[in-house]
């Protein structure tokens, strides 16, 4: 029987992670899944929380799986296939990577197995899609564009005309897709499973001509923006109190650059694990399972790797 490809593609701290987690908890239980997760730094930490969920996960990271890693994407694939045998893959690109570049690299996977590119999720974060269109332009547009349903993430932050703006931004890039604008909370991952599944008009989501594109200098070039990351494994502990002083500094000092994401998995001395999520100056800290090391990453433009070693006190 032909696997299962689905994608769920989105800008940095869009709601990928937490949506993977919900379709897993809440719809895909009896199946037979793998996850490919892609991070852009070398320090991955999805791949360590979506394990929590016991679930198989290859980590392909410190690049992106379209461009620089597609080697490594189709042979993970092709061992993936071989070993687990699955019924769905679900892939994570980075949040930098285009979708059209993510969907050739299936297609090319697909010479060699017999995979069927299912559903094409991408989560529109309403609260910075508007920075996003303006700082990242043509990658976003790409996400957006050719996706097969757009799902809106964090609509509870934000008031309902901008909700309704988002939605004519979004229309106005695809308008083929399944359109998600309800929160999450009312909606079961079988629900959601069931929307995305659905296959709407693909003029839209499977692109006629694949332009080239060389190399991940491209993501750096996006939108005339330099993406830097930092990232660092420590043996150190934080308290909650450490980790939230400094996300606080963060967007109020130019020093550390414009942070766009961070997270981290954190031992915190006796209180356990804590993970914590950065988004354009939001955070949340919750508790995490435990792990071997503290590690950490920043994602932005104009990264001061200096100061966030200094500021975290870690050596890397
Ligand atoms: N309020 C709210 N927060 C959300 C929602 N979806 C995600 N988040 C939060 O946004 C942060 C980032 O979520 P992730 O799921 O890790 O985002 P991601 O797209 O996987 O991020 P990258 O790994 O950077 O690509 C986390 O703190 C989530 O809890 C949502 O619908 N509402």
């Amino acid at each position: 029987m032909s696997i299962k490809v689905d994608i769920i593609s989105g800008f940095l701290g869009a709601g990928k992670t937490t949506l993977l987690s919900k379709l897993l908890k809440e719809s895909l239980t009896g199946e037979k899944v793998v996850i490919i997760e892609n991070e852009f730094g070398e320090i991955g930490i999805d791949g360590h929380v979506l394990r929590e969920q016991k679930i198989e996960v290859l980590e392909i990271n410190s690049g992106c799986i379209c461009c620089s890693l597609v080697g490594d994407f189709i042979r993970g694939i092709d061992e993936i296939v071989t070993a687990y045998k699955p019924e769905r893959i679900i892939i994570e690109p980075t949040g930098l990577a285009r979708l059209t570049d993510v969907i050739k690299a299936c297609q090319k996977a697909a010479g060699k197995n017999d995979l069927t590119l299912n559903a094409l999720i991408t989560v529109v974060d309403v609260v910075h899609h508007q920075a996003y269109i303006e700082d990242f332009g043509e990658f976003y547009h790409d996400q957006i564009a050719h996706a097969k349903t757009i799902l809106l993430s964090k609509t509870q932050e934000v008031d309902d005309p901008v909700i309704d703006s988002v939605v004519a931004s979004v229309s106005e890039i695809n308008r083929y897709a399944n359109l998600i604008t309800a929160d999450w909370a009312v909606l079961t991952g079988d629900e959601i499973l069931a929307i995305a599944e659905l296959s709407p008009e693909l003029d839209g989501a499977v692109p006629k001509a694949f332009h080239d594109h060389s190399h991940c200098d491209d993501h750096e070039a996006a939108g005339q923006k330099i993406i830097d990351i930092w990232g660092a494994e420590t043996e150190r502990s934080f308290s909650a109190a450490e980790i939230k002083a400094n996300l606080n500094v963060l967007p109020h000092n130019d020093i550390f650059g414009t942070i766009l994401r961070g997270k981290g998995l954190i031992r915190a001395g006796q209180d356990g694990w804590l993970q914590f999520d950065y988004v354009r100056g939001f955070y949340r800290i919750k508790e995490a399972g435990t792990h071997q090391k503290s590690r950490l990453c920043f994602i932005g433009y104009n990264v001061n790797k200096k100061a966030l070693n200094e500021l975290f006190g870690t050596i890397c």
